[in-house]
């Protein structure tokens, strides 16, 4: 059940909320000795910047007036030094912080991906993948240059401010007040849109999540989509969400743009005004022109922080969006885990134990009610029955996939919930319904099982499972390159391959969840031989839909009703003409 689909908004927090910042400040923490040496070297490259309009003035005021060639020339030569030094410091600075905002990305993102592959499977059954992707890969790219240049910036901007206001006030204080003067007009603008700003980027992360997850699906579903002839349907529906991306965009620029536009429009008020003042109100002996002419280039400097103050402002509006979806992700509880001092499972022999256990995906909702059998070490269990009776989720219980909501799980009499993940995994082979395929080689797919496995081994595996001739016919082997999901193999040699994965850990405990649904029926008989050797001493849970495949098995459980209605060998079974007899005759009638 999709609880979270692609055209469903996640929930946001209203208020800004500093908290999420003070937790980016750990990754920031990390980076500290090369932001300083940035920061030395910005401070150093403003600061040099700024004796530009005192030259100037220098040069108006006195140089020309005096008609010093010579110093016109050294004061030239000053000024061009000024913007080499400056140009050399600030790419020094530039590529220091590159570093520093991939370095915090990559923090952030191997800490996201630790923690996605700890998290269980109901958090992936809860959510589109597309949301999941979208955290991890654009909205850490969006948050790292806030996260190093924004703090940085910042704080030389206000820096840049104070400096440039000593300066102005150095000059000529009264007009220094008039270009101050523009500011509450400025701050009360700000004040006003400071909210619906928030809301604005609120807004743009939740579209783009939902793009992304449709995109996502889009692209998973495409062959189904493409059977169904949905292709225009579909294009329909991204087509809205992109709409409704772009018109939440266009709101949120509405509120960037109208920053720069109050600035420029604040920053031509007042430089008229101290050409007004200047030169009508005040007596020339007082304003020099070379005065004017340095307060109206101290008046755009001013201006030029507060400008980029506000736009950092809307960077750090827009990262916050991003943070709170980061560390949501990040603080997603792992409630499938070892408990405090979880034990090793030890060797296992193989008996599994259901001690009145009950579960449920959604609360209320019991899959499996007061669920009690036994399981002898070595024995073979086929798991039957109609779809959606609960025979994968059985099978997921026992390799603690999901936790029980009430009762015990005991392998060898120990519980469960109480041994370490790794331990009780290891020791058992799992294969789900879904053989999937990572991009690699084949003989890469098959080492999964066991990562250490030589090539005699993982050789060995394929020939048991009959995946051997297969896998020589293609023209480089075992070393066939394969793509994510296997796109190029059939179904049956997907899980053939996934088969042979399986086995080569050698588990005491093997779980096959339809494995053997997809391959021809000449294979399979062969594949039933090398596994029954194989089943030989190891328990084993066989859930298949074909009965023929499982009426070996020591016991057959048929699953309905949140339990097991019916246990025993097949023969028992079918003398007991229950739902086992009736399910086994119509199959067979259906093969005549
Ligand atoms: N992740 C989930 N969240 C909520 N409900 C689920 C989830 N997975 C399965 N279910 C429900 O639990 C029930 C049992 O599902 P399960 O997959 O165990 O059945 P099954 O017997 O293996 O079916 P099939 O033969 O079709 O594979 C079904 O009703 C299904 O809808």
């Amino acid at each position: 059940m999709a609880r979270n689909k692609f055209d469903i908004d996640e929930n946001l927090e209203s208020p800004f909320n500093i908290k999420h910042f003070k937790r980016a400040l750990v990754y920031i923490k990390r980076q500290k000795k090369p932001m300083i040496i940035a920061f030395v070297l910005s401070a150093l490259s403003a600061g040099i910047a700024l004796s530009a309009p005192l030259i100037m003035q220098h040069v108006v005021d006195v140089t020309i007036p005096a008609k010093d060639k010579g110093g016109l020339v050294w004061l030239s030569l000053l000024m061009l030094g000024t913007i080499v030094v400056s140009v050399i410091l600030a790419t020094i600075r530039s590529r220091i912080m590159t570093r520093v905002g991939q370095d915090i990305i990559f923090d952030i993102r191997s800490d996201l991906f630790k923690h996605l592959q700890e998290l269980p499977f109901q958090y992936y059954d809860d959510r589109p993948q597309g949301k999941i992707l979208i955290r991890v890969v654009n909205y850490v790219n969006s948050v790292s240059d806030v996260l190093s240049n924004g703090i940085i910036n910042l704080i030389l901007e206000i820096l840049n401010l104070i400096f440039i206001a000593a300066f102005m006030f150095a000059v000529d204080a009264r007009l220094s007040l008039l270009i101050l003067g523009g500011l509450p007009i400025f701050i009360g603008i700000m004040l006003l849109i400071k909210t619906k700003q928030r809301r604005a980027w609120q807004a743009v992360s939740n579209k783009s999540s939902n793009m992304n997850a449709y995109l996502q699906e889009s692209i998973s579903g495409i062959r189904v989509t493409q059977i169904f002839t949905r292709e225009k349907h579909n294009e329909g529906t991204f087509t809205r969400l992109s709409v409704n991306y772009r018109s939440v965009w266009m709101r949120a620029m509405y509120f960037n743009f109208l920053v720069p536009f109050s600035v420029d429009n604040l920053t031509t008020l007042v430089t008229t005004s101290i050409y007004f003042v200047g030169l009508l109100a005040l007596s020339p002996a007082e304003v020099t022109f070379g005065v004017i002419l340095a307060m109206s280039s101290y008046a755009a400097r001013f201006w030029q922080p507060i400008l980029n103050i506000s736009n950092l402002y809307n960077s750090f509006i827009n990262a916050v969006a991003y943070l709170e979806r980061i560390f949501e992700t990040l603080d997603e509880p792992v409630t499938v885990s070892d408990v405090p001092n979880a034990r090793e499972l030890p060797a296992i022999k193989g008996r599994v134990t259901f001690d009145d256990v009950t579960f449920a995906y959604d609360p209320g909702v019991n899959v499996l009610q007061n669920l009690k059998f036994d399981v002898k070490a070595g024995e073979s269990i086929a798991l039957v029955g109609p779809t959606g009776a609960g025979k994968t989720t059985v099978v997921n219980l026992i390799s603690r996939f999901y936790n029980v909501t009430d009762g015990r799980i005991l392998i060898d009499g120990n519980d469960i919930a109480d041994v370490t993940l790794k331990s009780l995994r290891s020791q058992m082979g799992i294969m789900l319904q879904d053989s999937f395929i990572f991009s690699g080689t084949i003989m890469d797919n098959i080492r999964y099982g066991k990562l250490d496995a030589t090539e005699e081994e993982i050789i060995a595996a394929a020939k048991t499972v009959c995946a051997d001739d297969f896998i020589r016919e293609f023209e480089h082997g075992y070393m066939t390159e394969v793509n994510e999901r296997g796109s190029k193999l059939s179904q049956g040699q997907r899980q053939l391959i996934s088969f042979a994965r399986t086995l080569l850990a050698n588990p005491r405990i093997l779980i096959l969840d339809e494995a053997t649904s997809s391959i021809d029926a000449q294979t399979e008989r062969l594949l039933q031989k090398g596994l029954n050797e194989l089943l030989k001493g190891r328990t084993s849970f066989i859930i298949a839909h074909r009965l023929s495949t499982v009426k070996n098995c020591d016991r057959i459980m048929y699953v309905a009703d949140k339990g097991i209605a019916e246990a025993g060998s097949h023969d028992e079974l079918m003398a007991q003409r229950g739902r086992y007899y009736k399910l086994y005759t119509a199959q067979k009638m259906e093969a005549m």
